[in-house]
């Protein structure tokens, strides 16, 4: 079959079975917590601060904090915990993480979820760190990623993560794509159905996310949760900050390997842009939350699993049947 993405598909409808949109319920179980959405804003510093990890898991949305204020870590879990909220964060793989994990451990601190967080995720490396993280914080969910083949999700599920995150090259910020000649951008979609038809855990899709019927079609191909970062990069509660040109707004939204994450021009994989400004993020959730809803009645059931029965056409090769 031929690779496609996002734009190469659309989704059949069936016969529905609810009389109300407000009917379908949207929520998602990761590890051991239900979530409103199946939607995560990128651990990008341009995307998430600890403001706005407060405001999501306040209100029961899943968050991932961005590794870019190493320091900062052992004590944003512990004013989480103290806030009776649950602690996500991130993690690289170099030898002052492992020190992380250590003193999390040494202070009884167990963040709820970690994701590692590294370009090239199907590596010794990132399956050292997993299994390290299982021997120190065992309770822990792991999140591990980001790879682009059944075998990284193999690899790492293997390892012992609890959930990988696929996708490498889409996002659009990226410049990996350009710069060495891999992975899946233009292709994600395809990628997701690749790597969900081996995983026996959850798999989180990363990047390419361009409209909210994105996401529909992500879980129809085996997403359980989507990392969003350009689309949720532009609110008043997102980091970058507000620029005025010509009397319209924006926000800025840069790579976490672009050199202005980085302060130099060394191994760059990822560029700065400016994104539309869309004011505050509730009204953005509520929109996901009710294209979503729609998509299910579209579906033709009342929660997200429906997605996955669904038939498609790849636009130009035709009907594909389940
Ligand atoms: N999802 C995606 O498509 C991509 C995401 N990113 C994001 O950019 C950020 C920076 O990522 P990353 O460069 O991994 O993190 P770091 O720059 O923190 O690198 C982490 C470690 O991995 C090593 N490393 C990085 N890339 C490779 C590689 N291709 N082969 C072998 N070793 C490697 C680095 O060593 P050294 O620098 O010496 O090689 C370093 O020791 C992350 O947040 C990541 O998610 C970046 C690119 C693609
Ligand atoms: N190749 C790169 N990928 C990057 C970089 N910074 C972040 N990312 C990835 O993009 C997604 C967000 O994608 P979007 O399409 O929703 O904007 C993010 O979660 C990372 O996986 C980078 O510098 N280079």
């Amino acid at each position: 079959m031929y690779p496609f993405d996002y734009d190469d598909i659309q989704l059949l409808p069936k016969k529905c079975v609810v009389n109300s949109r407000s009917e379908v319920d949207t929520t998602v179980k990761l590890g051991n917590r239900t979530f409103k959405l199946p939607v995560v804003p990128a651990n990008m510093q341009s995307v998430i601060d600890e403001e706005l990890a407060v405001f999501l898991a306040e209100r029961d949305y899943f968050y991932v904090m961005h590794r870019f204020d190493p320091e900062t870590r052992l004590d944003f879990v512990r004013k989480m915990q103290e806030k009776n909220l649950f602690a996500s964060i991130s993690l690289g793989i170099k030898e002052s993480e492992y020190k992380l994990v250590d003193q999390l451990a040494n202070h009884n601190l167990t963040p709820e979820y970690i994701t590692i967080d590294i370009a090239h995720g199907h590596s010794d490396s990132v399956v050292k760190m997993i299994k390290y993280i299982k021997e120190k914080l065992a309770k822990s969910f792991v999140i591990a990623g980001n790879v682009a083949t059944p075998e990284g999700v193999r690899d790492l599920e293997a390892a012992g993560a609890d959930a990988t995150k696929v996708g490498v090259g889409p996002g659009k910020a990226c410049i990996t794509k350009l710069k060495t000649g891999f992975g899946t951008a233009y292709w994600q979609l395809s990628a997701i159905k690749w790597c969900a038809e081996v995983a026996t855990k959850p798999i989180i899709a990363d990047g390419g996310i361009r409209h909210n019927g994105d996401l529909a079609k992500s879980i129809k191909f085996g997403a359980t949760m989507i990392m969003v970062g350009s689309l949720f990069a532009g609110h008043e509660q997102s980091p970058g900050q507000v620029i005025k040109i010509d009397g319209k707004l924006y926000k800025q939204y840069w790579g976490s390997a672009s050199d202005t994450q980085k302060g130099k021009y060394e191994n760059v994989e990822g560029k700065q842009m400016l994104i539309d400004y869309r004011g505050d993020i509730k009204r953005t959730l509520k929109e996901i939350q009710q294209d979503l809803q729609s998509a299910v009645s579209y579906a033709g059931g009342n929660e997200l699993s429906s997605l996955k029965d669904v038939d498609y056409v790849i636009l130009n090769h035709g009907i594909v049947q389940n």
